[in-house]
Parts: C-alpha cells; sequence; structure tokens
C-alpha cells in the first residue's frame, strides 16, 4: 500500500501532482480557513508523512495522535511551531526550507525599514483621507536611512542579507550573533558587537534570530531602554523575541520612535491587540516570504524534502 501524505494548505496543483506519482495524498483545501485542531489530529492517525505550515502547532498531542509517522516538513525555515525535541525522541524527521526564502525575506525586512522610518502608511492615510490641504515643512517628517547605523540581531542568512541592501543604501552596520562572520564582515563592513552596544549605538534594529526558548522576550523593557528615543525596531523573525507589552510602553511612552513589525507573539494578531492602534507602528500579516516565485519555491522544496525523506535518497533538509 502506498504511504499516505497529509497537506495542511492547498498548495498548487503541479506539486502535488508530482507527489501523486509515489504517494497517496490527502489535503486540507479550504484556503479562506485554517485546518481545524481536530481534523489535523484525524487525519495524522494514518499519515506518514506530514506537510504543514507554520501556522500549524505540532505538539506532543498531534505527535501521539500519529503513531504512523516518519517526516514532519514544513514550509518555512523556522520551525517553532514543532516540537523538534519530542519528534526526534519518536524518530521523525523534520524537514525546513532554508535559503530559498533568504532574499524575499531580506527585501521585505528593508521595505518595512524604509516604510517605518518614512512613516509611508501614515502619509498614504494622510493623503487617502483628504487631509492634504497645505503644505508645512515639518509634516509628515521621518528618519534617513543614508548615513544611519543599523543593527541587526541574528546575523544568518537572511541577516546577511539585510546588510548587503544597508551597505547599498551607505548605512553603518553592527551586529550581534552567537558566532562571528568574517567573511559578512568583509563583504558588508558590518561590524560585531556585544548585544547592549548594538542596542545603544543603533539608529535602527533589525532582529533575525530564530525563534527559541533562549531568546524568549530577548528584547523587553530593559532593552528598549537602552535603544535610542530615535530609534526603530524591525521585527521580520518571530513575535516571541521581543515583549509586546513592553514594546507597547516603549512606544507609548516614546523611549523609542517607531516599530516595523511582520511578526507577533499570537498569529494571527487580534485586531484587538493596541500595537495595531499606535500611529508610530507599521504592522504587517507575517508576509516576509511572501513573493509569488519564493511560495512556490518554498512549496516544492517542502515537497522535495518530504519525498526524498520518504523514499530515502536525494538531499533532505533536516533540522534534527
Ligand atoms: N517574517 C517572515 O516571514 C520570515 C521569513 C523567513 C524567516 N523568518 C525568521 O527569520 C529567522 C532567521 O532565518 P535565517 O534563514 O536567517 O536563519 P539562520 O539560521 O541562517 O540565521 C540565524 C542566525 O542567528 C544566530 N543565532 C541563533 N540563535 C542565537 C542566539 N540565541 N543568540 C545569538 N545568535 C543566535 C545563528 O548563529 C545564525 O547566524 C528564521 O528562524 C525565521 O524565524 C521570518
Amino acid at each position: 500500500m502506498r504511504e499516505k501524505i497529509y497537506i495542511t494548505r492547498k498548495l498548487p496543483a503541479g506539486i502535488v501532482k508530482k507527489l501523486e506519482g509515489n504517494f497517496y495524498i490527502d489535503m486540507w483545501d479550504q484556503e479562506e480557513k485554517a485546518i481545524p485542531r481536530d481534523v489535523l489530529l484525524d487525519k495524522v492517525k494514518d499519515s506518514q508523512g506530514l506537510l504543514c505550515m507554520l501556522t500549524e502547532t505540532i505538539d506532543q498531542e498531534v505527535l501521539e495522535s500519529a503513531p504512523n509517522l516518519k517526516v514532519i516538513s514544513n514550509m518555512a525555515v523556522g520551525y517553532n511551531n514543532i516540537d523538534v525535541e519530542e519528534a526526534t525522541k519518536r524518530g521523525i524527521a523534520v524537514t525546513n526550507t532554508p535559503g530559498v526564502l533568504t532574499e524575499t525575506t531580506a527585501d521585505l525586512t528593508f521595505a518595512l525599514l524604509m516604510a517605518t522610518a518614512r512613516r509611508l502608511v501614515e502619509a498614504s492615510d494622510y493623503l487617502r483621507e483628504g487631509q492634504w490641504k497645505t503644505w508645512s515643512p515639518m509634516q509628515l517628517t521621518g528618519m534617513d536611512i543614508h548615513g544611519a547605523t543599523l543593527g541587526i540581531i541574528g546575523f544568518g542568512r537572511i541577516g546577511q542579507a539585510v546588510a548587503k541592501r544597508a551597505a547599498g543604501f551607505g548605512m553603518n552596520i553592527l551586529y550581534y550573533n552567537r558566532s562571528r562572520k568574517p567573511e559578512a564582515e568583509r563583504q558588508t563592513g558590518a561590524q560585531f558587537s556585544e548585544l547592549d552596544d548594538v542596542l545603544r549605538e543603533s539608529d535602527f534594529i533589525s532582529i533575525l534570530l530564530p525563534y527559541s526558548s533562549e531568546v524568549h522576550h530577548l528584547i523587553s523593557a530593559k532593552e528598549l531602554s537602552l535603544m535610542k528615543k530615535t530609534a526603530i525596531l524591525v521585527n521580520t523573525a518571530r513575535g516571541g523575541i521581543v515583549n509586546e507589552d513592553a514594546l507597547y510602553d516603549a512606544l507609548k511612552n516614546e523611549n523609542i520612535w517607531a516599530a516595523g513589525l511582520d511578526v507577533f507573539e499570537k498569529e494571527p494578531v487580534n485586531p484587538n491587540n493596541p500595537l495595531l492602534k499606535l500611529p508610530n507602528v507599521v504592522t504587517l500579516p507575517h508576509i516576509g516570504s511572501a513573493s509569488i516565485a519564493t511560495r512556490m519555491k518554498m512549496a516544492e522544496l517542502a515537497a522535495e524534502n518530504l519525498h526524498n525523506a520518504l523514499v530515502g535518497s536525494g538531499d533532505v533538509k533536516r533540522v534534527n
């Protein structure tokens, strides 16, 4: 009997068709509605492979419901939605999609940095709401990007790709990372600093660390208090790295100047989240890797990981 793969979101037909050559495929295909938890728990019961998104929490309960599972293929580079330790104990391979989304996520990070610095959303709303009646020299003024110092926290693939863009914009670059990256330092002129120094000296802070319990609320009240009052925080990594209550206070009390957020502690974001009400925050619904070409590449790589891990040959991007 063919092995069964369950896919938690509708994927492009061509990608599903390729998998159908070797496996029995079942898929959640309601695009407007996320897969309900009870459906997921039921569907994994007889599956050998699971292709999921970061919106699905693959915890102990899911793993217990899936005694036949051999591979979990996450269609994302981050995999904090999966209990990797528990999966490893059960001999389940966990895979992700690194690399193919690096440049697209760096583009979005830079776009968010610029939109926040130059108040693009506020300015667009101002015009649409019919408020543009005169001209005043200090109206809708923002922060310069050229010549400013960018501090990158998490200097991996995406962090380094952001640094390349920043170098082109004439920014000075500081970075904090677990280990030093001499080759990227040479290419971008970025300088390694301790975390507190990066926070103190930067005009822009870009967070690009993977989420883990180790970095939960890494940026909290104390860290925000080290930042310049004119500083802008951009988070395109994971919401849990920043303490949202502390961030709200820092923005409300003008201890920092603005924030650009693509990610939140709880997603999808509750529309009543107070951060959405602040004028000095630009918010996005986790669209870092959302270009047509990149989402296709991510889906292809996620399918390839699953296929290769199940047939036992070819390249597999394993995280455990
Ligand atoms: N907004 C989005 O849509 C989106 C898209 C892609 C990736 N992401 C997030 O961006 C993250 C980074 O992606 P990447 O491909 O650059 O990953 P990466 O593994 O290439 O880079 C992460 C860097 O962080 C460093 N690091 C890890 N833990 C650390 C710690 N505790 N202290 C200091 N340094 C630490 C690593 O040494 C590495 O250099 C992903 O894990 C994901 O959560 C978000």
